[in-house]
């Protein structure tokens, strides 16, 4: 069943045959990924040293253990959250309601690990399961996404995201039909998009930390700064978990194949893999190296920090003294468009600084391998081409206003370059 505004969509990700090609790649590249993390050479090209057996990628006892996580942190998502927050009006023009509990549930998290740790949870061992977990993950993801194209069968044409309803079932799969599938007030594109993924990956980096400090008595430097700067990373996302109602995810995409296997396998799995590579390839980390690191992750944090929170203040309210002084243009819808601070340097700062800081997470692995350097390429394409869709909105949106935006801030991501 495919909506007549779905139909003249343009298909992204080379459409229906780029699609079947990236649900087969993206389990493909986090398996390769996981198997030469820990292999002698650690090589990011070239054949993994061994294809693992079906025993080494499942077992009951790893889903068991992957659907208590799931359903510890929908508990939590559940509980009573300090605020919440409305998102953006949608084509019906009513409003969904979230409840912003994100950074309570981190907390929680880490109370209740905490305390299973130091009442002799082996969670060191965690490290040992991942390649499973991931499996199982991938696994759960299909069957999830199956489920959610399902749904969709019977949502009404409003709730259907505008991309994912071509009619191609690969395509739209892949993509998403419904854009905020909900059972009750229970949102899952928002859950999975800020919980149990997100929260597992600093999970699964303090599993390594404690397998390393089993190892070789403490954790090194830099296993501490890894650690540091995801979870600061994570504690911000939680923290201004009211922003993500604004971003592309929540506002455009369909909730499909895509974003699930992103949310449950990506972010976990692959987004972890500095540590991991740490505990297994060690690297000696001296003090002023380690304090440039954390300045240049101090510099990324500044700008992706400054730049989103300036844009968030001001899509909220443009008369709040910390944005009023900024210059602006007028856009036929209404909105006006940020012609100085951080949007006047380039014209996504916060690309920017995200990209600063995924450097400063490889670096502290050194430079005798690129594996570990994984985050900060795929990175670059992830924004380089998100960057494009999001201009193509931008330009469909705004129009003329748009050109002049981009007239005055020719830049796109780095100044002078590109
Ligand atoms: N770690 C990870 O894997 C990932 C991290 N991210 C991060 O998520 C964050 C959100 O990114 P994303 O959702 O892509 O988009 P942005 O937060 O960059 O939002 C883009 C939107 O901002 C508005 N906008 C653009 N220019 C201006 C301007 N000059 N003045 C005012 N508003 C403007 C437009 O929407 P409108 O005008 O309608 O408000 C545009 O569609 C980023 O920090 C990014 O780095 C993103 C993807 C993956
Ligand atoms: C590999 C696939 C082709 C693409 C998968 C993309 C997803 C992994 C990302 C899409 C947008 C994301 C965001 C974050 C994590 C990665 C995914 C899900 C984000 C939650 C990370 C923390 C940030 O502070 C944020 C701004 C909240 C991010 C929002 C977008």
């Amino acid at each position: 069943m495919a909506s007549p505004q779905g139909l003249q969509a343009p298909q992204e990700f080379g459409g229906p045959l780029g699609a079947a090609a990236l649900m087969l790649l993206l389990p493909a590249t986090t398996l390769h990924l996981l198997l030469a993390v820990r292999s002698g050479p650690a090589r990011l090209l070239g054949p993994p040293a061994h294809l693992p057996g079906l025993s080494e990628l499942w077992s009951p006892r790893v889903l068991l253990l992957l659907l208590t996580w799931l359903g510890l942190q929908a508990a939590l998502y559940l509980l009573p959250a300090r605020k919440v927050a409305e998102g953006l009006e949608l084509k019906d023009k009513s409003r969904l309601r979230y409840p912003i509990n994100g950074f309570q549930a981190l907390m929680l998290t880490v109370l209740l690990v905490g305390l299973g740790v130091s009442g002799g949870l082996p969670l060191g061992a965690l490290a040992e399961m991942l390649l499973p977990l991931a499996s199982v993950a991938t696994l759960t993801t299909f069957i999830f996404s199956v489920l959610l194209y399902m749904k969709a069968q019977v949502t009404p044409t409003s709730g259907l995201a505008p991309r994912g309803n071509s009619g191609n079932l690969l395509y739209d799969f892949f993509m998403g039909r419904e854009l905020n599938p909900r059972i009750g007030s229970f949102d899952f594109k928002y859950f999975f998009e800020l919980r149990p993924g997100l929260i597992g990956w600093v999970l699964i980096n303090l599993a390594l930390l404690l397998r390393e400090a089993e190892l070789r008595g403490s954790p090194s430097l830099a296993m501490w700064l890894v650690n540091g700067f995801q979870l600061l990373y994570v504690g911000d996302a939680l923290w201004y978990e009211e922003a993500v109602l604004t971003t592309m995810d929540i506002t455009h995409e369909g909730f499909g194949f895509m974003l699930a296997f992103g949310d449950l396998v990506w972010v976990p799995f692959t987004y972890s893999l500095q540590a991991h590579f740490l505990l297994y390839h060690p690297q000696p980390l001296g003090l002023p190296r380690a304090l440039l690191i954390c300045l240049i992750n101090a510099a990324g944090y500044y700008i992706f920090r400054g730049a989103n929170s300036q844009k968030n203040t001001f899509r909220k309210n443009p008369s709040d003294p910390s944005v009023a002084g900024l210059e602006t243009i007028p856009t036929a819808t209404g909105k006006r468009l940020l012609v100085s601070g951080w949007w006047g340097m380039v014209r996504h700062p916060n690309y920017l600084g995200d990209l600063i800081m995924a450097l400063a997470w490889s670096l502290p692995c050194g430079t005798s391998h690129l594996l570990p350097y994984f985050y900060f390429l795929y990175f670059i394409v992830l924004l380089v081409h998100r960057e494009a869709r999001d201009e193509l909105h931008c330009l469909q949106k705004y129009g003329r206003a748009w050109h002049a935006y981009c007239q005055r801030v020719p830049y796109r991501i780095v100044p002078y370059i590109y």
